[in-house]
């Protein structure tokens, strides 16, 4: 099965995205954007430690290991972790843009099993933008970024302001990521096209 809901059809009036001046240049490794992150966060014991590099254009390319903390069935990985990887690695592309945005939709198929041990080689691209909409598609690879695709992603994420996090996330939190000493981190969690 594949092929996405008419929902992540970029409607007609969409544009191409454009990389901002100062996205970081091709082959960059993009860090983590909060310690805490489960996706690519380090102070998480169990996260997915997400390594995600600039690509071409607005693309990323991303790799995660999957290991025994992420399993579903005995030996391989869950699929909400896998989902999660793609979650990731597709948000991580709208900091190309210097835009905020959270994950509206993420339509997924897992089209083959992936081992504990394994590497998936992620890549994932912004196809459109139609105001505040992000349209936005992902491969996840074995054996190397030409390997056969075992999982794949489209998905809409949405701008928001910063505001989003301040209503609704926990003020210990937001603290602590307002005054993170890490100046490119702060800038990827408050600014908004520059
Ligand atoms: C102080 C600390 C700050 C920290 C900052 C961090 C920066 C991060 C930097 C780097 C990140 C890198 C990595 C992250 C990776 C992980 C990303 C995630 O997992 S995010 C978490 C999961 N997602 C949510 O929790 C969203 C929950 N949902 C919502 O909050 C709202 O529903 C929201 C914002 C998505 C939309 O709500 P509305 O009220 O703002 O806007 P409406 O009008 O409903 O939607 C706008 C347009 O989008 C469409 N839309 C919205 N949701 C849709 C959906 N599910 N399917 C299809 N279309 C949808 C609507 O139909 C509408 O389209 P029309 O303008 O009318 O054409």
């Amino acid at each position: 099965m594949s092929g996405s809901s008419a929902s992540l059809q970029p409607p007609a009036d969409a544009v191409k995205p454009v990389r901002h001046p100062d996205a970081p240049a091709p082959g960059e490794l993009l860090g983590a954007h909060y310690g805490a992150c489960f996706g690519c966060g380090s102070e998480q014991p169990h996260g997915l430690h997400l390594q995600a590099r600039a690509g071409e254009g607005v693309s990323i390319t991303a790799e995660f290991t999957v290991q025994p903390a992420h399993q579903g069935a005995p030996g391989l990985a869950h699929g909400g972790v896998l989902a999660t990887a793609l979650d990731e690695t597709l948000g991580s592309l709208n900091w190309l843009l210097r835009t905020i945005a959270v994950t509206g939709r993420l339509e997924t198929d897992f089209v083959r099993p992936v081992p504990v041990g394994a590497t998936l080689y992620l890549e994932a691209e912004v196809t459109a933008v139609a105001g505040r909409k992000i349209y936005s598609t992902a491969t996840g690879r074995l054996d190397g970024p030409d390997g056969p695709v075992a999982v794949r992603a489209d998905a809409l994420f949405v701008e928001v302001k910063v505001d989003h996090f301040v209503e609704h996330g926990r003020e210990a939190e937001i603290k602590a990521a307002m005054s993170d000493p890490d100046q490119t981190r702060r800038a990827r969690a408050f600014e908004v096209n520059p």
